[in-house]
């Protein structure tokens, strides 16, 4: 290994997690269980199935050919020539993989979430594996903080997954790099001071209420339903009326401005989590990525061909709102919206405003990675709430005294109670969604990219490597948290907190590339709760939800998620 040019303080203590010959007979065992029970190969089919190659024209098909030698071509030199990650990376521990995929087999099998939390468990706190390219694995929360926060310069930026979009994704945020993404990142920033949080507030409280009464109706029907839905229509609602400042009202299903664009967007999130021909050659061979987005786009019916037309309508829609709004600059000071918000925004560095396509962009990425998260983690706290009755008795109680407080002083029209600040009154609900994000972070890895060569945990690393931050696997260790699976929002008491390591708990990730919208989630997921519990209770319906081993059936796809949903029967409770 090269020696590296940055430095940063080694910790080779790391790699005396288990010793050499006990982890290969492991490791050894591990494969041969593997490979005997077939289950890998299975499921790695039945997502190959899922694939969508069935409606390929002639023409098409010569094309798809000539990928396809291509693709022997390229993944025959992947597996004679080493990349530089692989050359430099060999020493470092990590489960064994095989030619061309990798560790893809055992992520498909077993769920990425999950093997993180094994190979973490099996070779220490620092190790390896294979998905495209080798990648580093780091949990140690001083590593963590170190890749994430002391060695910002080094890791600024994440690698774009190959299924996306550079034009647009690398226009917003989560995937835009160097001063490009300072600029912006800036620029948005006063989209969540508090005054705004506060405002926001207003449409959070509306849409959590039309929920309510949606389950109110449901309960007197002794109605099962899928949370994870419900709940994701009122994220989107929250979302789309606060960046584009029309109603949105996915809830109802009115034929509202907003209503065609929820279902573009949100048929563009369920189609990103599909595992596609092109997603799949984009992770196992980058530069076929391109030429199999393109083809697969000319195909009628794939999943490639409609999102690109999703993309073309949102983009149309968008630009006319952005438009209007420009025209109506003076009154767009006045409007709370993101999208009026952006109109008026500069970049600090150049004091240049955002051109049209960045701010589409980045709208259209809040509506990305600010409901499904939201919307999951409801769903989960939902989930735990009701396994555990008197965690839900002591948060009611919380819920109970606020608003008899608000009684007793004669507040008559509780409709935007509790307002932004009073939610500090509502120390229990904070820990449960805390709590809830521990035992299931929807980001659960996060990424960062080396733009130079340098050292990490004692081990050299060349530019362009992947580290990453297995946030799962960190919030379910039981040295850190005992008894992990259990869920307990006691673990969130200041001094229980005070006796963790800052960065054991990173559901929001950290450093400058934190989650933007982490206040404004935590705030939807809080009002949320206290309007679903002042009235109502829930309990699941298990066959639908579990696997067989009775554990809640979970997927990592963009997010994790629960993987069948979340269904419930809801009850009134006065
Ligand atoms: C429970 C809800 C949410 C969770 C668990 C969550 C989690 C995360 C995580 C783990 C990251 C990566 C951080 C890192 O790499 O250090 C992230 C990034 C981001 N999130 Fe969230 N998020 C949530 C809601 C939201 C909302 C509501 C918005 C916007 C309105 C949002 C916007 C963003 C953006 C723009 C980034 C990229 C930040 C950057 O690279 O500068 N998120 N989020």
């Amino acid at each position: 290994m090269s020696p590296g040019r940055c430095k940063a303080a080694p910790s080779e203590k790391l790699f005396e997690q288990q010793p050499e010959g006990q982890k290969l007979a492991s490791s050894k065992a591990r494969r041969e269980e593997f490979l005997t029970k077939g289950v890998a190969m299975e499921r790695l089919q039945q997502s190959l199935e899922a694939l969508q190659l069935h409606s390929l024209s002639n023409s098409a098909q010569a094309v798809t050919v000539l990928t396809g030698l291509l693709t022997v071509l390229l993944f025959s030199v992947r597996i004679f020539v080493p990349t530089r990650a692989a050359r430099w990376l060999r020493k470092v521990p990590g489960p064994p993989s095989y030619p061309v995929v990798g560790n893809l087999i055992e992520i498909f099998s077993k769920g990425y979430h999950e093997c993180h939390k094994e190979w973490l468990s099996m070779y220490g706190s620092v190790y390896k594996y294979v998905m495209g390219d080798t990648l580093l694995v780091v949990s140690d929360p001083d590593v963590v903080q170190q890749v994430g926060i002391r060695m910002f310069k080094t890791f600024h930026d994440r690698q774009m997954p190959g299924f996306l979009d550079e034009n647009q994704a690398g226009k917003a945020l989560v995937f835009s790099k160097g001063p490009y993404w300072s600029g912006v990142r800036n620029a948005v920033l006063p989209l969540f001071h508090t005054a705004k949080l506060q405002h926001f507030g207003r449409t959070m409280h509306e849409c959590a209420e039309l929920l309510v009464t949606r389950l109110e109706k449901a309960a007197a029907n002794k109605e099962q339903l899928n949370l994870l839905e419900w709940a994701g229509e009122m994220t989107m609602d929250v979302l789309g009326s606060s960046a584009f400042g029309v109603t949105f009202n996915s809830q109802v299903g009115e034929k509202t401005e907003g209503l065609n664009l929820t279902k573009a967007v949100s048929g563009n999130l369920a189609s990103m989590a599909e595992l596609r021909f092109s997603t799949l050659l984009a992770i196992l061979c980058p530069p076929l990525r391109k030429p199999a987005q393109w083809l697969m786009s000319l195909i009628p019916g794939t999943g490639d061909n409609v999102g690109k037309k999703r993309n073309v309508y949102m983009m149309r829609e968008s630009k006319k709102i952005i438009q209007a709004r420009r025209k109506e600059a003076d009154v767009a000071e006045t409007r709370h919206d993101f999208l009026s918000m952006l109109t008026q925004a500069r970049d600090k560095t150049t004091g240049e405003p955002l051109s049209d396509a960045s701010i589409q962009a980045i709208v259209y990425e809040f509506l990305g990675a600010g409901t499904d998260t939201t919307a999951n983690t409801l769903s989960f706290a939902v989930y735990s709430l009701t396994n555990n009755p008197a965690a839900e008795e002591k948060m009611r109680r919380e819920i109970r005294a606020f608003y008899e407080k608000l009684e007793k002083e004669g507040v008559k029209d509780t409709a935007f109670r509790p307002t932004y600040d009073e939610l500090a009154q509502f120390p229990y609900v904070e820990q449960v969604v805390q709590e809830t994000l521990r035992l299931y972070p929807t980001g659960a890895v996060l990424s960062r990219q080396a733009s130079e060569d340098c050292q990490v945990a004692g081990i050299h690393l060349p530019k362009g490597v992947n580290v990453l931050i297995p946030v799962y696997a960190m919030h379910h260790n039981p040295e850190v948290f005992p008894d992990p699976e259990e869920f307990r929002p006691e673990r969130f008491d200041p001094a229980e907190v005070a006796g963790r390591h800052p960065y054991a708990y990173i559901p929001f990730g950290l450093g400058p590339r934190m989650c933007l919208g982490h206040r404004f989630a935590m705030e939807e997921a809080k009002l949320a709760l206290i309007r679903l519990y002042k009235t109502l209770t829930f309990s699941v319906v298990n066959e639908k939800i579990l696997r067989p081993d009775g554990k809640l059936d979970l997927q990592v796809g963009i997010v994790l998620k629960p993987r069948n949903g979340m269904w419930v029967v809801p009850q009134v409770q006065r």
